[in-house]
Parts: structure tokens; C-alpha cells; sequence
């Protein structure tokens, strides 16, 4: 489990991250969501002892991370995946990277296996890929075989096929029962992804909840319906109060109803469905709307404080 306490880093005048709370809980990819700059990097940096908090403070199975007694088995992370001298070998990166860890050989090929490397183990990691570069980070950060994984944009730069197998390998992850925390400014990325979300905005915590939560929380909701009496239907949902466009012939979209709300009103007055669909927000609206709350909040101020906005808890 990973606890954040009243987080706060600033650099000079600027504050990078502003008293953010939260926790990540084992058994779920749990997303850490926000716009370039963010301050997501800036957190999981302090999370990993790279960078020290200005106040606040983070916890990874109840203890600051400099007080683990043996890191790299409680906690991998992978920030950077060039991070590796080019000219050693994939198995010999990891290997010394065992070795000044105190973490057995023999587990140099199980990672190296697990991330589908065995092949080209002997090969220069510098000529790789970047998704065969992320993979060998992916390797790294499971050598001490860690119940806690802190991935930073791992999906930056990859193909659809790198994209989808990072996916399945953290969620196996997950699956496990281990804590599995990946940031990312792909807001769509983290709606395939993540079953759990931590969003922030400019350093303040935004939302965490479920991903599901946050869509149906924050994006608009209305109801598509393809009906052959569509002029009818639209006549009684406007006694109701609800407005319906016709977005196509006989096809209507209602805002703000639900799928029961508009089934149940047709049943009552005999009119044919050919379709009743709800229409759920996608988490770049649900995120555009939340963030501009903050911003309106911000304005509103004057003074730079955005009330953090929870959704749905
Ligand atoms: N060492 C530093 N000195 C000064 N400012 C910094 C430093 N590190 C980060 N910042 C600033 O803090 C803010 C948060 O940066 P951070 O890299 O944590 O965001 P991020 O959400 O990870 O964004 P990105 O997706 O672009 O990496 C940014 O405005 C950044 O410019």
C-alpha cells in the first residue's frame, strides 16, 4: 500500500505539488492521471527517496521509503527506461543491478523471461527499442520481485502492440495482489488500464475513485434512442421536461436521462424502440469538466487554490 500525507514539493516560488492525499491499495492498476506538468513525475519521485518532500509526507507499507529495510524488494519503479549503459548487454545491465542489490543471479533470467527478453539477453541494450528498452526497465524493477511497482508514462512512445502488452503485463501484475501505480497524461490509455484512478491538477488532488466512477461522476450522461414514433417520443419526453435532439432521422439523444427513465416512458405509450443506448463521457470529458471546475474555482479566488473535487465518494 502506498499512503501520501499532505504532500507538498515546492522548487523556489514554484509548487510542483500542493498537499495532496491519497492511497493506492494492493490488487488494482490504480492510475495517476494528469496534464503534462502536473507534478506526477515530481511524486513518484519523492515516493522512491529521489526527491524530498518540502512537507507531507509519503509512505510505502507504512514506512518512508529510506527506511525500508530492503527497497528494491518492497518497492520497483520504472522512471526511465534509457536509463542503462548502452553498451552492456540486457542480462549483464541486470545482473549488476542484482548484484549491488544483494538479489540472487538465478532471478536475472526469471525477469528476463517474464518480460519476454530470454532472446536477446546477450544483445546491447543500447541498440533496442524503446518497447524493448521499457521491457528491460519492466525487468529491472521486478528484480527484487516487489509487491509494490511504480510505473511513470510507461506507454510513452509505443506502438499499438507495445501499448497493449504493457497493459496486460500490469494488470497481471495487479492480479497478483500486488499495488501497481502508473501514471500517465493519456486519459484514454487509463480508461482501458486502470480499474482505480488518482487525478490531479496542477499538484492538487482532483479526484481518486474508481475509473468508472470518475467517468459516470463527472462526464455527461444522456441516453441514445432510435425509435420509428421518434417525433412522438420527443413530444413526451418535453412533457417530462427532457429535451431530445434528433442527432439522425428518428434517432434522438437526450440529455441528462437515463436508459430506464426513456424504455419505461415508451413502454407506457406504446412506442417501438429499434435502440435505447446510454451514452456514457469519456474520461478526457470527465476530466476537461473537473479540471475546468478548478479553474473556474481558481478564478473565482483569485489566489491559486483549487478546492480538490471528489467524485462520487
Ligand atoms: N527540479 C525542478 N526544478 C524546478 N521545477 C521543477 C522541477 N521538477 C519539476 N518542476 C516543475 O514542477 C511541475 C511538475 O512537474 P512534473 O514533472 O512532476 O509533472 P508531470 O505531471 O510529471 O508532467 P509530465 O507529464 O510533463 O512529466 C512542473 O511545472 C515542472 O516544471
Amino acid at each position: 500500500m502506498i499512503e501520501a500525507h499532505g504532500l507538498t514539493k515546492r522548487y523556489g516560488p514554484k509548487v510542483a505539488v500542493n498537499d495532496l492525499s491519497f492511497t493506492v491499495k494492493p490488487g488494482h492498476v490504480t492510475g495517476f492521471l494528469g496534464p503534462n506538468g502536473a507534478g506526477k513525475s515530481t511524486t513518484m519521485r519523492m515516493m522512491l527517496g529521489l526527491d524530498r518532500p518540502t512537507s507531507g509526507q509519503v509512505l510505502i507499507d507504512g514506512k518512508p521509503y529510506h527506511e525500508l529495510k530492503h527497497p528494491l524488494r518492497t518497492v520497483g519503479a520504472l522512471l526511465d527506461a534509457k536509463w542503462v549503459h548502452p553498451n552492456r548487454s540486457a542480462r549483464s545491465h541486470l545482473r549488476w543491478l542484482a548484484k549491488s542489490n544483494g538479489i540472487a543471479a538465478s532471478r536475472v533470467d526469471q525477469v528476463l523471461g517474464m518480460v519476454g527478453l530470454s532472446d536477446v539477453a546477450g544483445r546491447r541494450a543500447g541498440g533496442f527499442s524503446l518497447g524493448m528498452s521499457q521491457r528491460l526497465g519492466i525487468a529491472a524493477a521486478l528484480l527484487g520481485d516487489p509487491q509494490i511497482l511504480l510505473f511513470d508514462e510507461p506507454v510513452n512512445g509505443l506502438d499499438p502492440e507495445g501499448i497493449h502488452w504493457i497493459r496486460r503485463f500490469m494488470q497481471g501484475l495487479a492480479a497478483e495482489g500486488r499495488t501497481v501505480f502508473v501514471s500517465s497524461h493519456l486519459l484514454s490509455e487509463m480508461s482501458l488500464t486502470a480499474e482505480e484512478l488518482v487525478v490531479i491538477g496542477r499538484g492538487q488532488l482532483i479526484a481518486q475513485c474508481s475509473t468508472e466512477e470518475f467517468v459516470n461522476g463527472a462526464g455527461s450522461r444522456s441516453v441514445l434512442v432510435r425509435s420509428p414514433q421518434a417525433q412522438q417520443l420527443r413530444q413526451l419526453l418535453a412533457q417530462r421536461g427532457l429535451r431530445a435532439q434528433e442527432s439522425e432521422p428518428n434517432t434522438l439523444v437526450i440529455d441528462d436521462a437515463t436508459t430506464d427513465q426513456v424504455g419505461e416512458l415508451a413502454a407506457q405509450n406504446g412506442v417501438v424502440l429499434h435502440e435505447l443506448t446510454p451514452q456514457r463521457g469519456s474520461l478526457e470529458d470527465a476530466f476537461m469538466q473537473l479540471t475546468s471546475q478548478a479553474v473556474e474555482y481558481h478564478t473565482a479566488l483569485g489566489n491559486g487554490a483549487a478546492e480538490p473535487t471528489s467524485v462520487g465518494r
